[in-house]
């Protein structure tokens, strides 16, 4: 193992309590172009949830499996947790981790793919902090481990879980829908080394996932990406369909059964009970459209297993980012 003393769990940061909900939105969209209405809708959907994100306990959640996994396989390191829009700050962990002496960590985003918002934007907050603090710590990435067998089996998994907890008679024509956050298209055509690359890793695992269901059910079922959560002004160009969209043409073309499998997530977020289990569950009901939705990645063991071993291999000679990969954001 590289010389890491500590992993650091780098994510998004959410509310836990009604009146953190607009300092939240705030800290999320300072110096973005995002429309005042759209920032209205999205503080209802976390007032629908008594103004707390699920993501933090999310993340809670999943340092003690991560410890309990480091544990049992002998990996003696501790774990810090910062977020980019909400406490603990990732600027405020960096700190504790200098005065406790740390000199190299691991650092583990909470996005499996390339793009600005899952990989770049991370990677600037950390040089951020890194600016702000004295004497802080190296603070190497792992890469966006989409691929990785552990990440992608957890997923297969949740697919035929989800596949088998629909009516018996509809589960061989069920079609697997895999979701994931819609971004500008520019933001897509920019991410990875050679642009594309958010499309493409999500198109990949998609791919994978619904070939490897197949083999294990014995039956080919169509499969597609669709995208929730899209925000930003209606005349900039964002991935598409929607999800609701989608569903809306499904029920059209004679589809009975969907299972929504949101790839695109690494644990139930905010878009996943809220635009998948909330949003896009009630379009199905109007269509009559029995719907499924696959659990996240969360804290599969075999997900667990795929971060330790990524903090094992050590970030910096497998990382796949480049100096001008994922350069274009949003609103501007
Ligand atoms: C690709 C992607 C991920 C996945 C990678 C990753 O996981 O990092 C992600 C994660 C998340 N996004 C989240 C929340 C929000 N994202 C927003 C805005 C935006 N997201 C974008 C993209 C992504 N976002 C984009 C292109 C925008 C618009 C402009 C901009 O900011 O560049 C806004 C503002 C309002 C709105 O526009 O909807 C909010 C509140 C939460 C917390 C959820 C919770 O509480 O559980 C999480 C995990
Ligand atoms: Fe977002």
């Amino acid at each position: 193992m590289p010389n890491y003393d500590a992993v650091l769990l780098l994510s998004f940061g959410g509310p836990e309590q009604p009146e953190d909900v607009v300092p939240f939105l705030e800290n999320v969209t300072r110096g973005r172009g995002i429309p005042r209405e759209r920032l209205e809708q999205v503080g209802e959907h976390y007032f629908l949830f008594g103004g707390r994100s699920p993501i933090n306990d999310q993340n809670r959640a999943l340092i003690a499996a991560l410890e309990a996994d480091f544990a049992e396989n002998g990996v003696d390191l501790p774990i810090y947790w910062g977020n980019r829009n909400w406490a603990p700050y990732l600027t405020d962990t960096v700190r504790q981790m200098a005065a406790d002496g740390v000199r190299r960590a691991a650092v583990v985003a909470t996005s499996a793919y390339s793009s600005w918002s899952g990989c770049r934007q991370y990677r600037e907050n950390i040089a951020d902090a890194l600016a702000e603090v004295p004497d802080a710590p190296e603070l190497e990435k792992i890469r966006p481990y989409f691929d990785h067998p552990g990440f992608v089996e957890a997923n297969v998994a949740a697919v035929l879980a989800a596949l088998d907890d629909l009516p018996a008679d509809q589960q061989p024509a069920a079609r697997l829908v895999f979701v994931t956050h819609s971004i500008p298209d520019s933001m897509n055509d920019e991410s990875g080394p050679d642009g594309g690359a958010y499309l493409a890793q999500h198109q990949w695992v998609a791919t994978e996932v619904a070939r490897r269901v197949a083999a294990e059910t014995g039956v080919e079922r169509e499969h597609e990406l669709v995208f929730c959560s899209r925000s930003g002004s209606p005349r900039t160009p964002w991935l598409e369909p929607d999800v609701n969209d989608r569903l809306r043409e499904l029920a059209d073309e004679g589809v009975s059964a969907v299972v929504l499998a949101p790839i695109g997530f690494v644990s139930d977020h905010m878009e996943v009970v809220y635009d998948l289990d909330t949003e896009a569950a009630a379009t199905a009901a109007e269509l009559g459209l029995e719907v499924r939705r696959a659990a996240t990645a969360g804290t599969d063991p075999r997900f667990v297993a795929a971060l330790r071993e990524l903090v094992v291999d050590g970030a910096v000679p497998r990382d796949t980012c480049t100096a001008g990969c994922c350069l274009a954001r949003a609103g501007r």
